[in-house]
């Protein structure tokens, strides 16, 4: 990275640029569109914060463009704290305000990586008797996968590198970032 930006020293290689997350948005949001178009009382979009913040604000814009009536729910789960694996344990750290029960939804994620937290999610919307599920994931990671989950709709399927930007964070940086990149090693070393 040579744009003199603070984080220059801290990314190694930019993977997804912004020009290219927003091109793979406005095509997500057309396939759900086409899939939805005769959905009663709307779908509801699930975002699981933090990780999926901004790509919750823009896939949800551009559905607004084209798309079916949708309402925005917000869940917070964590499974990695500080580190760079899942723990394994999914926690709430805040719940759904409304009931999914009888609704249409499609869970809003930033990534795919061992799929445990969205094997506990879709457990939950299930419990909670979601009318259908689907996912809509801007990455995943194919090697990284523990439990094989179904995905619908999927961004870009990428290596299995710990990745932060676009929401993704290490130890809680990095999620302002525009762009999807790899950090240097050294920065690990440094945590
Ligand atoms: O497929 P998995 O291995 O479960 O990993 C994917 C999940 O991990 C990250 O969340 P994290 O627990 O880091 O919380 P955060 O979104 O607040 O960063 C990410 O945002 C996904 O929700
Ligand atoms: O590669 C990743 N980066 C940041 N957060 C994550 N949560 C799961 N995988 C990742
Ligand atoms: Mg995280």
């Amino acid at each position: 990275m040579t744009d003199g930006s603070w984080y220059d020293a801290d990314i190694d290689r930019v993977i997804i640029t912004e020009a290219q997350i927003r091109e793979k948005i406005a095509e997500l949001a057309k396939q759900v569109s086409a899939d939805y178009t005769t959905v009663e009382d709307g779908l509801l979009l699930v975002c699981v914060l933090k990780g999926a913040v901004m790509f919750m604000a823009d896939f949800a814009r551009a559905l607004g463009r084209h798309g079916p009536a949708a309402d925005l729910e917000f869940m917070a789960v964590s499974s990695y704290g500080q580190g760079t694996t899942s723990s394994g344990t999914v926690r709430i750290l805040k719940d759904l305000d409304r009931d999914v029960a009888g609704r249409h939804v499609v869970v809003v994620e930033d990534i795919v990586d061992s799929g445990l937290t969205l094997s506990w999610l879709l457990r939950y919307l299930a419990s909670r008797k979601a009318a259908s599920v689907e996912v809509v994931t801007l990455l995943r990671k194919p090697e990284a996968v523990k439990v094989s989950i179904p995905v619908k709709y999927v961004g870009f399927d990428i290596p299995n590198e710990f990745v932060v930007g676009y929401g993704l964070d290490f130890a809680e940086r990095y999620r302002e970032l525009p762009f999807v990149g790899v950090l240097k090693p050294d920065v690990y070393a440094r945590a």
